[in-house]
């Protein structure tokens, strides 16, 4: 409880009230969600069997939920492993360690135990740690990003916790490809928006919780981001809005999540959803998760290709950039389940407003 007590102040064991949810938000999820599992094995040697397969069943279930799974994505077992031990080292480090690395106003990067120095109430059980990741810089951001504000000693940490940003983005550029072949577009047509992009990284860490019935790890979302890739560990917590109830995602290690973000849907003129999920908590294990957020470059137009908006007689979104839409999630809007709507009526009315 050391990360709650450095934030909030008035624990005895029980729940602070900044940490209770309202009822409304509380509602359990009594079933498992039969979510797709892709086999991505074919697809990632470049059979065309295979991949008209994973692409139909990829489509069908972004259309209904904007979420599915995968296997046999070519991460190694091992290195996932690595990184989930790495996590723990970071999370176990004395709290006044953890704080010298603490988030700044208005910056997704650093450490954050339960937002609490940014939100006042419904805040959200856990811990985390979010640093940034580029591929094709001169430098290892990550192990920088380590060495320069934890500590020479985290170097390893860095060093391990960059390879798993690798393979993170190496999937999530195939799967733009997966994902522009199921939208019926051209294979390569996102890959110029995310090459150059700066990905976003982060730890969770979600303490076990004397009354997990009146929290919430994370609070209901969709991810502003463009698709998720999401390693649970073996506790499981993770829940997905879909048939208009919450659906449990047993946790499969061997397995990665994949989440369409709301970027995505505007990239797919709406016919995507963005997953509306959250991540409950529980009395006697602690969990933990590595999310990686795939993002557009900065400062490229993100908006539809032609060819889909033509098909579908409408233009969904205006078009508007990542760096725009993240200011707003870090600034002026706390990421819920509707984001992208409330961003898109924000740059309207600022636009006639200026
Ligand atoms: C752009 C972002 C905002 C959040 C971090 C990244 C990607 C996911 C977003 C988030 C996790 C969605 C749930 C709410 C949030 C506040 C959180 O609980 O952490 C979100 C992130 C954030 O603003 O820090
Ligand atoms: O921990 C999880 O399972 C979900 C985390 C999440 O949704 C997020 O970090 O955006
Ligand atoms: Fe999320």
């Amino acid at each position: 409880m050391e990360w709650v007590r450095s934030e909030v102040e008035g624990v005895r064991g029980h729940v602070p009230s900044n940490f209770v949810w309202p009822k409304e938000y509380l509602v359990e999820a009594e079933e498992e969600l039969e979510g797709p599992v892709v086999d991505l094995d074919g697809f990632l040697r470049g059979e065309e069997e295979a991949t008209q397969r994973a692409a139909r069943l990829v489509r069908e279930a972004c259309m209904k939920h904007g979420f599915f799974q995968v296997i046999n994505h070519g991460v190694h077992q091992s290195l996932i492993r690595q990184a989930h031990h790495q996590m723990d080292t970071f999370f176990k480090l004395p709290i006044h360690r953890k704080l010298s690395v603490h988030k700044t106003p208005g910056s997704v990067w650093g450490y954050s135990g339960a937002h609490a120095h940014r939100f006042s109430s419904k805040l959200p059980w856990k811990e985390t740690l979010s640093f940034p990741y580029h591929n094709n810089t001169s430098h290892p951001v990550v192990t920088n990003y380590f060495t320069s504000n934890v500590g020479q000693d985290f170097e390893h940490v860095g060093m391990t916790l960059e390879r798993y940003c690798g393979s993170m983005k190496q999937l999530g550029m195939k799967l733009t490809e997966l994902l522009a072949i199921s939208l019926g577009v051209d294979r390569m047509q996102f890959r110029e928006l995310f090459e150059e992009g700066w990905s976003i990284m982060r730890c969770n860490n979600y303490p076990s919780c004397q009354e997990p019935r009146l929290t919430l790890g994370t609070g209901p979302h969709c991810d502003p981001t463009s698709i998720t890739i999401l390693h649970q560990d073996h506790v499981g917590g993770l829940h997905v809005f879909a048939d208009n109830k919450w659906q449990k995602v047993p946790p499969r290690l061997d397995a990665l999540v994949v989440n369409i973000g709301d970027t995505f849907t505007a990239l797919s003129n709406g016919r995507y959803k963005s997953c509306l999920h959250r991540a409950v908590v529980n009395k006697y294990k602690e969990r933990k998760s590595l999310a990686f957020f795939l993002c557009p470059e900065e400062d490229k137009l993100v908006r539809a290709p032609d060819v889909i908006v033509r098909l579908d007689g409408t233009k969904q979104y205006p078009d508007f950039t990542w760096s725009h839409f993240l200011h707003f999630t870090q600034k002026y809007y706390r990421a819920d389940e509707a984001t992208l709507p409330n961003f898109i009526k924000w740059l309207q009315s600022s636009k006639t407003t200026n």
